[in-house]
C-alpha cells in the first residue's frame, strides 16, 4: 500500500467540494457540486444536511477516481466545512429532524436582541469571544429545541445529537459511530467557553440546550475515526477537522501570532493569528479558536466584510456593466481613478469595525462626467478599503503586521490587490496554491497521519505566486481612507 496522497473534503455554503493532494501540497484533483439553497421567509436560509452530505461523498468518490486513485492511495481525510451551520439528528436513525439552518439565517435575531439587553451580555462575550448575533449556531439550535414538536424532550432523553456540518459529515463517514467537532467550530457556536476549551455550563443554561446533545471536542488535528469501509473502498482515517477559515489560516501556513490572511470570496474573511492567548477587542473582532496540533490551544481575531466579491456580481447581474467577474479587472483599469466616485456596498449592513446593520449601500461622488467604469473602479476599490479597515482594527489590538497573505476568488484581481497594499502599507503576498481552505485541512489530515514531520515543513511548503509591495505615499494613502470613511458616513446617515 502506498497511501502517498490526502483527501480534502471542503463542504462550503453553496458548494461540496473534494480535493486530493500529494504529499508536496500540489492539488491533484477537484471535484464540486452544487446543492439547492432554501429560503423558506425572508431572512431564514436553510440547506437539506441530505443533500449535503450525498453531494460530499459523490465528489469524494469523483476526485479519487479523477486523480487516478484508490482508496488505499490516501493516507488521511481532512474536514473543512461552513461554519455555524446547525444540524439536529436523530442518533438511532441518523434522520435529521429538520433543514440545517445556515449561518446567514436570522430568524433567531429577537432572541439575540434580548441577550443584548440583559445583565449577562457582557458575560456572555468574555466567555464566547463572540458578539450576540444570530450568526452563531447556539441560538438556532434553541430554536430547532423549541420549535420541532417532542424535540426538546427527546433531546433530553438522549435520543438526540447536535452538530456542525463537521459532525453532521463525520457522523455519516464514520457509519454513526463518531460524534465530534473540533476546537475551531465549536468556538463559533456560542456554546463553548474559549478559554477553557469545553462547553460552557452558564451559556447551556441559559440557552437551554442539554449537554448530551453535544459532541466531543478534540484539537482540529487528531483521530476522529475511520471512514465506513462501504462507502470509498477501504476504512480510511480522518485525522483533520476545521472550520474552513480557519483551515485557510492553517493553509496559508500563518501558525504564529502576528500572520494574517484574507479570504476574498463572495464577503472576505480576515483572521489574524494571535498565538496561546485569547485576546479580548473592543473593536468588534471575534475572539475564535485557531486551528489547534497537539494539547496547546491556539487563538485568532477573525473579522469579515459582507460584501466583497459579491459587489462584482451585484456589477454584472444587477448592473450589468460586465458580462463575466473576470472582466471587472479591464473595466476599471481603464480609467485611471474613480474620477472621485466612492461606492460603500453596505447591502446588508456593515460588518466590523462598523457593525451597523441598518447602513445601506451608496454611491457617492457622481458627477456628469461619471462612467460605469469608475463606478467598476469604485466598487473594486471598496472591497480594499473594506479589507484595510478590518487590517487597522486588527493591527490595534493584535500587533503590528507584517504582511498580508490572500486568497479567494477575487485575490487574482491584480489591481485589488495592488490597492489593497497600497492602503494598508503592508506587503500582499498571494501564494502559488490558493485552495488554502482545502490545503488546511489536508494539511492537518497528513500531519495526523505522519505523512508530514510538523509546522516547519508545511511553512516550508508555501510558496509566493506575487508579493504587492506598498507603493502610494502614506499620506496619499491617509487621505483616501479618510474620503472612505466619510463615504461610510453617508452610506451609515439613513
Ligand atoms: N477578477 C475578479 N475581480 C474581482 N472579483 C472577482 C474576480 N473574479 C472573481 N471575483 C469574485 O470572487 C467571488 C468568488 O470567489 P470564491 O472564492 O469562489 O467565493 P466563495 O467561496 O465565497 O463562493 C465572486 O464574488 C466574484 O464576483
Ligand atoms: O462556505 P463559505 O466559504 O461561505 O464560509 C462560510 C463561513 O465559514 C461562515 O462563517
Amino acid at each position: 500500500m502506498t497511501r502517498t496522497h490526502l483527501l480534502a473534503l471542503d463542504q462550503g455554503t453553496s458548494s461540496s467540494r473534494a480535493i486530493v493532494f500529494d504529499r508536496e501540497g500540489r492539488l491533484v484533483a477537484m471535484a464540486q457540486r452544487e446543492f439547492a439553497q432554501h429560503y423558506p421567509q425572508p431572512g431564514w436560509v436553510e440547506h437539506e444536511a441530505e443533500e449535503i452530505w450525498q453531494t460530499q461523498l459523490a465528489t469524494a468518490r469523483e476526485a479519487l477516481a479523477k486523480a487516478g486513485l484508490q482508496a488505499q492511495d490516501i493516507a488521511s481525510i481532512g474536514i473543512t466545512n461552513q461554519r455555524e451551520t446547525t444540524v439536529l439528528w436523530d442518533r438511532k436513525t441518523g434522520e435529521p429532524l429538520h433543514r440545517a439552518i445556515v449561518w446567514q439565517d436570522r430568524r433567531t435575531e429577537p432572541f439575540c436582541a434580548e441577550l443584548r439587553a440583559s445583565s449577562e451580555a457582557a458575560d456572555i462575550r468574555a466567555r464566547t469571544g463572540l458578539v450576540i448575533d444570530p450568526y452563531f449556531s447556539g441560538t438556532k439550535l434553541r430554536w430547532l429545541l423549541e420549535h420541532i414538536p417532542g424535540a426538546r424532550a427527546r433531546a433530553e432523553g438522549g435520543e438526540l445529537a447536535f452538530g456542525t456540518i463537521d459532525s453532521w459529515l463525520l457522523w455519516r463517514l464514520t457509519g454513526g459511530r463518531v460524534h465530534a467537532t473540533d476546537v475551531s467550530n465549536a468556538s463559533r457556536t456560542m456554546l463553548f467557553n474559549l478559554g477553557a476549551g469545553d462547553w460552557d455550563d452558564a451559556l447551556l443554561a441559559r440557552l437551554q440546550v442539554p449537554r448530551s446533545l453535544l459532541p466531543a471536542v478534540h484539537p482540529s488535528c487528531h483521530r476522529f475515526g475511520e471512514t465506513d469501509p462501504m462507502l470509498l473502498g477501504a476504512a480510511l482515517p480522518i485525522d483533520g477537522v476545521a472550520g474552513d477559515q480557519q483551515a485557510a489560516l492553517f493553509g496559508q501556513a500563518c501558525f504564529e501570532a502576528g500572520l494574517v490572511k484574507n479570504t476574498y470570496g463572495t464577503g472576505c474573511f480576515m483572521l489574524m493569528h494571535t498565538g496561546a492567548q485569547a485576546r479580548a477587542s473592543s473593536q468588534g473582532l471575534l475572539g475564535t479558536r485557531a486551528a489547534q496540533v497537539g494539547s496547546q490551544a491556539q487563538f485568532a481575531l477573525e473579522g469579515a466584510v459582507f460584501i466583497g466579491g459579491a459587489v462584482v456580481q451585484w456589477l454584472r447581474d444587477g448592473l450589468h456593466a460586465v458580462r463575466s467577474s473576470s472582466e471587472v479587472e479591464a473595466l476599471a483599469a481603464s480609467v485611471p481613478d474613480t474620477g472621485g466616485v466612492m461606492f460603500v456596498p453596505a447591502f446588508t449592513g456593515l460588518g466590523a469595525p462598523y457593525w451597523d446593520a441598518d447602513a445601506r449601500g451608496a454611491i457617492v461622488g457622481l458627477t456628469r462626467g461619471s462612467t460605469t467604469a469608475h463606478i467598476a473602479r469604485a466598487a473594486v476599490e471598496a472591497i480594499a478599503f473594506q479589507s484595510a479597515a478590518l487590517l487597522q482594527a486588527m493591527a490595534s489590538e493584535g500587533g503590528p503586521v507584517a504582511e498580508l497573505r490572500v486568497d479567494g476568488g477575487a485575490s487574482v484581481n491584480n489591481t485589488l490587490m495592488q490597492l489593497q497594499a497600497d492602503l494598508t502599507g503592508v506587503p500582499v503576498v498571494r501564494p502559488r496554491v490558493t485552495e488554502t481552505t482545502a490545503l488546511g485541512a489536508a494539511y492537518l489530515a497528513g500531519l495526523g497521519a505522519g505523512v508530514w514531520s510538523g509546522l516547519p515543513e508545511l511553512a516550508a511548503h508555501w510558496q509566493v505566486d506575487r508579493r504587492f509591495e506598498p507603493q502610494m505615499p502614506r499620506s496619499q494613502a491617509a487621505e483616501r481612507l479618510a474620503a472612505w470613511e466619510h463615504a461610510v458616513r453617508q452610506a451609515r446617515a439613513r
